[in-house]
């Protein structure tokens, strides 16, 4: 966006955060966001009904506003939600999210927030998180496990000193031999929670010991332009099926012929078709002096009742 349409965007979030403050009520903020959002420059509103209705794989907003005056990167989520770090950087996420779809989160991650930090967190540098930092990311769908995972996930670069790429690939880059397609389009694979959700927080299920855990199939959606489900680190295929567990075999090894690379720089805001995209993140080493990568998360549904619907409750938080 040009410098007029960052300025007023900054504004609209000046404005919205004086009307609401720290972002308390999850469902009042969401809402609130969705109205406050249809102000934003009809040049982005038009981009970003464009992104819905056609659904690209990744769509990126750049020149943002990030301010000159940003505290220091936290050491983690806890300890930035604790100072409400850059509450004006997590607002222009809230809105711009806002105008492609519904903010929504969990209450088994990172408390219930709708805006996540993601920053590296130390003794976390090997996990399976986004606060993990040596360790790459390997590809994966967000929130795999559950039937209400994001449309879109938000990433609003806050820092990125060392250039560290968030990797992508397209399903349509895939080509894969039909017979494994055949199988990857059958329910035969169970999806487990990540380890960035508490588990003491997700519904026990008859299907696993593992609280959360999903049964579906890999593949699914229109046929010559399937939709995805992926994230080799919490799937397996169903127990004793040794085509299922092949075929998730096959997939890892195609991802990893068709890495994209996205160096994020500050102000740049991606969403990442959660559908259509599978994501990770290259390796990095942490510094924790306040200098060190920072991002803002945003998960988006292009329909919040399917989570009043699953849960039985009207909540933007899972
Ligand atoms: O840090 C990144 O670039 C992506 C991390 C990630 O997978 C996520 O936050 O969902
Ligand atoms: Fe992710």
């Amino acid at each position: 966006m040009n410098d007029a349409e960052s300025r007023a965007v900054g504004d609209l979030a000046d404005e919205f955060l004086d009307s609401f403050g720290p972002m308390r009520d999850p469902a009042k903020i969401a809402a609130a966001a969705t109205v406050a959002a249809q102000r934003l420059p009809s040049r982005i509103r038009e981009f970003l009904a464009r992104a819905r209705a056609e659904e690209p794989a990744v769509t990126v907003l750049s020149n943002l506003p990030v301010q000159e005056s940003l505290e220091p990167t936290p050491v983690g989520w806890e300890l930035a939600s604790k100072l409400g770090a850059a509450q004006r950087e997590e607002t222009v996420l809230l809105l711009c999210g806002a105008a492609l779809a519904e903010p929504f989160g969990w209450i088994s991650q990172q408390a219930g927030r709708l805006v996540h930090d993601v920053c590296p967190t130390p003794g976390e540098e090997t996990s399976l998180t986004s606060a993990s930092s040596t360790l790459a990311l390997n590809f994966h769908t967000e929130d795999v496990f559950h039937p209400c995972r994001c449309d879109y996930v938000s990433l609003f670069c806050l820092r990125n000193p060392t250039q560290v790429g968030t990797t992508i690939v397209r399903t349509d880059a895939l080509d894969l031999p039909a017979e494994i397609r055949a199988v990857l389009f059958q329910e035969r694979f169970l999806f487990l929670p990540d380890d960035s959700h508490s588990l003491s927080s997700l519904p026990a299920t008859p299907e696993s010991e593992t609280p959360g855990t999903h049964r579906g199939a890999v593949l699914f959606g229109p046929a010559d332009a399937p939709y995805l489900r992926f994230d080799i680190d919490f799937m397996r295929a169903v127990p004793g099926d040794q085509e299922a567990s092949e075929a998730i075999d096959a997939v890892q090894a195609a991802l990893l012929e068709h890495t994209e690379r996205i160096a994020l720089s500050p102000g740049e805001l991606v969403f990442v078709d959660n559908y259509r995209v599978v994501h990770g993140r290259e390796p990095f080493v942490s510094r924790y002096d306040g200098t060190d990568r920072w991002l803002k998360r945003l998960n988006l549904t292009r329909d919040a009742r399917r989570i009043s619907a699953l849960t039985g409750k009207r909540s933007v938080i899972i």
